[in-house]
């Protein structure tokens, strides 16, 4: 234990050379963090890709007992070809990869250049599920002198199945480390005045491009199942706050603008109204316009471009409608990297 003497002998020691006792090299990493998609859409890459996503026990609530055999025995048998058939129609060729990797990539090559003025920080960014994985991209940053990570989850409203489990993926990595790094991560932002206006000016850019005026509005959220917002799970208060406020903003009533989920998976009742039975039901009460937008995912991918843009649009056409049209993602849009160059800049308070 060091005596009063010692620490007294020290003093004098740091003034003297005015040097730091410690390296700190005050290294700021930020991380964006999406969930993440396959390589390939071959049966392997498919294969890979949900097993990693459907073995995480905060997307799959079931004791591994019961959930492992469906999991390995009908799931990974028949939903790596009917899923890489959807990934294949989404697929970038250009780039070969899933669109949710080029437009998260582009997202982080954006908000690099945007934070030039700030010496210390660099953007990288990486997946839950698949690559670049979260746990090499930590490597790399704490490798490269950052003692501080920013994580940004981007997910706008916080779900355990989303926010908390690549938070806990970054932990996980950090667990492994002797020399961890500080860590903050971006709270959710699905009541934040830039994001909600980002939206709605999006919205708005998107219609005024439209050779019609949709009826109404879809805001169509990625579902949870309704056991795990029963116990607790924020997300679906969440949403409808979002739809809310976008409404509020857009100075629509609640029958332009409605809140649906999408992109239900097994066997259980998932959150409600369900996008899909929505949008037929609309057709048949005599609604002839629609458009959709997807406010909960960051960016494009197969639940909007595939899901939403060819499954839901024909389900709607098949029930009568006669226009459809889906509002991008904010993506790597101007509006898109304002809400994530303005929370960033929030959250680097002190650090940057
Ligand atoms: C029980 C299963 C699932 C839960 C819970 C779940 C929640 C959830 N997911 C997103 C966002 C995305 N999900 C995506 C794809 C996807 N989701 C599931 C299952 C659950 N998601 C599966 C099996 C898949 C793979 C595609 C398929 O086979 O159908 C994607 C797209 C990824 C891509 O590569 O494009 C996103 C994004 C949210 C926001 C959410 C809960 C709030
Ligand atoms: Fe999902
Ligand atoms: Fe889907």
């Amino acid at each position: 234990m060091p005596s009063a003497r010692t620490a007294v002998a020290e003093a004098p020691k740091k003034a003297a050379s005015d040097a730091p006792l410690a390296s700190a090299k005050d290294k700021v990493g930020i991380m964006l963090l999406n969930l993440g998609t396959p390589d390939g859409t071959d049966y392997w890459p498919m294969w890979r890709y949900l097993r990693e996503f459907l073995s995480d026990p905060r997307i799959i609530e079931l004791n591994k007992a019961i959930w492992y055999p469906i999991l390995y025995g009908l799931v990974l048998t028949t939903r790596p070809q009917k899923s890489g058939a959807n990934y294949a129609r989404i697929w970038n060729r250009e780039k070969n990869e899933s669109p949710l990797h080029t437009f998260t990539r582009a997202q982080a090559e954006k908000l690099a250049p945007a934070l030039a003025d700030l010496p210390n920080v660099t953007v990288d960014w990486a997946m839950r599920y698949g690559n670049p994985s979260t746990g090499s991209v930590a490597e790399r940053l704490v490798a490269q002198g950052c003692d501080r990570l920013l994580a940004f989850p981007l997910y706008p409203q916080y779900s355990a199945t989303t926010t908390a489990t690549a938070n806990d993926q970054l932990f996980r990595a950090l667990a492994k480390m002797r020399r961890a790094p500080a860590v903050r991560s971006v709270p959710p932002y699905y009541a934040e005045p830039v994001y909600i206006e980002a939206l709605a000016a999006s919205i708005e850019k998107h219609l005024a491009t439209l050779d019609f005026e949709p009826e109404v509005v879809i805001t169509s959220y990625h579902g949870i199942p309704k056991p795990y917002s029963d116990k607790g799970d924020p997300y679906h208060a969440h949403c409808l706050e979002t739809t809310r406020l976008l409404r509020e903003k857009l100075g629509w009533d609640e029958k332009k603008m409605i809140a649906t989920f999408q992109s239900r998976f097994g066997a259980q009742e998932w959150l409600q109204p369900y996008t899909d039975k929505t949008v037929e039901r609309l057709a048949k009460e005599g609604v002839k316009r629609i458009a959709i937008v997807n406010p909960g995912f960051s960016v494009d991918c197969i639940e909007t471009l595939d899901e939403i843009g060819r499954e839901v649009r024909d389900e709607f056409l098949h029930a009568g409608g006669e226009k459809f049209s889906h509002i991008p993602c904010l993506n790597d849009s101007p509006e898109g990297m304002t809400v994530i160059e303005t929370l960033v800049r929030r959250e680097l308070a002190g650090w940057a």
